[in-house]
């Protein structure tokens, strides 16, 4: 029996043991009753965990739904990134290799391939370096042991230390190599074909020490070898200096061009390099300057032996761009340890021979002697003195009077200064004026010599005329042509007495200042003179450049004038100057047979000792005020 009915009829049973049917009846009705609530309450449990659980299900079906469509995403970026990181890397100049712990390839890019031309289906992930080297090998772009390569740098990885090295592939390139290891074990391996940079940087360090037009070693490579050199000297292993300076190269430039002065210098430096021997280093210090430096001498004529190779390069005449061009050149010599024990002392003193040189006409050689430092000292002292004389007026203006040659009148006087120095006497314009052009003082000289002679000028009588030279360093003053003016002003001299004499050297230097500053002078009526003609490097072709009234044949070829030759460059100038109607001074006339030719070749002044020396003021005003209008001559 159930244990509940058994409980009831338990109930319902009276004392004397009497079942008591209504009580068991209500006992068994409450009891259903019970049971149908209990049933109902599951009922009602059951369905709502049902909703329960169909709410779970769904909200799991969501989220799953949301993760794989989270992973789908994923997948599609990490997809995207590989296709760029594929693009990246193997768009890389660079060659690129990315290796695991054990040393076994898992990335490497196109570049890498190709710049060992190296075979795809052979370097894929998970070859190992050591089969990667050796397909190399086998190719020919390593040439190392294998074995050693790759423990080498295996040890180095493990060791967390970046390996940096270079190699020349056989085809010409240079290859930078660099293995550096990675967090976590394994490394990356970059490659760069480095030949273009290692080229510019070849070439960079080329330029420091070559001179780029010649290709000869630079100044600063001369010095560095000769600071060496010299640390070596011996009184039985000297070493010399030669010091060469292109004479009147920069005629060359001006005259016939720059293309053309370069090939001179490209002639030159080839000359001097095929001309010295192995113990004899060629440098171009820049300009029209060479220099060899001589080493291991045991006697003078091994020097000797080198300025004649060196003159022999110099003096080879070269063809260019249709035009001859034959050069000379001043050479200096200075000898270690003789002549100085330092790289300053060596090369102050090759120099100050080379100027020695120069001094003396140039086209030749000079060694150092120490006379020479002492010459250039007195040069500065007499700049320095030249300066007090201009304040203490120890200049005077001279003057030699021009001679026509066709009547024996005086045509007029050039001024020609003259400095009487208080301790040294009266000093030559030869030696004074050279330097005050080179210190600028020929601007404050000039000045006051020409505002002193046209105001001489003025004095004399009738309508002499008055040459005046002009230094070529004033016309780069820029203010000549007002300056010439002002004298002319405050003068009152009639600009068409004024004759400027100038040389060659105006027109080379600066060509077209000077040109304009010579027609605007042409323009208010002064005449203009080429001094000094055929003693240039192309006189001639100044004659195309400038309508000059005068032109002053040099000295020399008055000289020569008893010579078949000399006569007849006399009368290609007279001629040539008639054709363009210029007239013909010839200077430097000491002889009457000089005198009779220079009138038979028809040449149309004169000037000379033969009738006068450069006088004071005072005289040649006596002069010219005794013969106004007379012949002279
Ligand atoms: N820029 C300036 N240059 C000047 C000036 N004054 C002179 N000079 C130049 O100095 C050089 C030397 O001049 P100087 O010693 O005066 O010589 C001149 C004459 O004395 C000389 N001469 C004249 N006749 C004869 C002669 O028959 N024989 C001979 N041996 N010498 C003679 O020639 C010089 C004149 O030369 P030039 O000027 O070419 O006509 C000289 O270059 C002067 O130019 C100045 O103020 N400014």
């Amino acid at each position: 029996m159930h244990r509940l009915i058994a409980k009831q009829i338990a109930k319902a049973t009276g004392a004397a043991g009497a079942v008591d049917i209504d009580k068991l009846a209500e006992l068994v009705s409450s009891a259903y009753e019970e049971l149908d609530r209990d049933r109902r309450r599951t009922d009602r449990s059951m369905s709502l965990m049902i909703e329960e659980v169909d709410t779970v299900n769904r909200n799991l079906e969501q989220l799953v739904a949301n993760r794989s469509a989270e992973l789908r995403a994923r997948e599609r970026d990490l997809h995207a990134q590989n296709v760029r990181f594929d693009v990246a890397i193997n768009n890389m100049t660079q060659g690129l290799l990315l290796f695991d712990v054990t040393g076994r390839l898992i990335v490497c890019n196109h570049s890498y391939i190709a710049m060992y031309a190296l075979s795809p289906e052979i370097v894929r992930p998970g070859i190992s370096l050591r089969e990667l080297i050796l397909h190399r090998r086998e190719i020919g772009s390593f040439h190392g042991d294998v074995d050693e390569y790759c423990n080498a740098l295996s040890r180095s990885m493990l060791e967390g230390r970046t390996s940096h090295q270079q190699s020349d592939t056989p085809d010409g390139r240079t290859i930078q190599i660099v293995n550096k290891p990675v967090p976590g074990g394994g490394w990356v391996a970059t490659h760069e074909d480095v030949t273009e940079r290692r080229r510019a940087e070849e070439k960079i360090r080329h330029l420091a020490h070559f001179d780029a037009l010649t290709d000869l070693p630079n100044r600063a490579m001369f010095h560095e070898r000769l600071r060496e050199e010299i640390a070596r000297a011996t009184p039985d292993r000297q070493l010399a200096v030669i010091y060469i300076d292109i004479d009147e190269f920069k005629s060359v430039n001006d005259t016939l061009g720059h293309q053309v002065g370069d090939e001179l210098l490209k002639s030159v430096a080839g000359g001097l390099r095929r001309r010295a021997n192995a113990n004899e280093f060629v440098a171009r210090l820049g300009g029209d300057e060479f220099a060899i430096m001589q080493t291991a001498i045991r006697n003078q004529a091994e020097i000797i032996d080198l300025i004649t190779r060196v003159f022999e390069a110099i003096r080879t005449p070269f063809e260019c761009h249709g035009h001859r061009v034959t050069t000379d050149a001043s050479v200096g010599v200075a000898v270690a340890p003789q002549h100085g024990a330092s790289l300053d002392q060596i090369l102050k003193n090759a120099d100050l021979a080379m100027y020695a040189a120069k001094t003396a006409g140039r086209k030749t050689w000079r060694f150092f002697e120490p006379a020479m430092d002492a010459r250039v000292k007195a040069r500065r002292a007499l700049e320095m003195d030249m300066r007090q004389a201009l304040l203490d007026g120890q200049f005077e203006v001279y003057y030699q009077p021009c001679v026509g040659l066709e009547d024996n009148r005086i045509t007029g006087c050039e001024a020609l200064v003259r400095w009487h120095h208080p301790e040294r006497g009266m000093i030559s314009p030869a030696e004074f004026i050279p330097v005050a052009e080179e210190t600028g003082l020929i601007n404050e000289l000039g000045e006051w010599v020409l505002d002193i002679a046209c105001k001489e000028a003025m004095t004399w009588p009738g309508d002499f005329k008055l040459a005046v030279n002009v230094s070529p360093v004033q016309f780069k003053s820029g203010t000549l042509a007002l300056k010439i003016a002002a004298a002319l002003a405050a003068s009152r001299l009639p600009p068409k007495r004024l004759e400027l004499e100038i040389t060659e050297a105006v027109l080379i230097r600066d060509d077209d200042a000077a040109l304009a500053i010579l027609h605007q002078l042409r323009a208010i009526g002064v005449r203009i003179a080429l001094d000094d003609f055929g003693t240039g490097y192309s006189s001639l072709s100044y004659l195309q450049r400038f309508p000059f009234d005068k032109i002053k044949i040099d000295r020399c070829f008055v000289n020569d004038l008893s010579t078949q030759g000399g006569s007849s460059i006399v009368q290609a100038v007279v001629n040539i100057a008639a054709a363009r109607n210029m007239m013909t001074l010839a200077e430097g006339v000491e002889k009457a047979e000089q005198r009779e030719l220079l009138r038979t070749l028809g040449c149309t002044e004169m000037q000379g000792f033969l009738f006068s020396r450069p006088v004071p003021a005072a005289q040649i005003l006596a002069l010219l005020q005794a013969a106004p209008d007379k012949a002279v001559a």
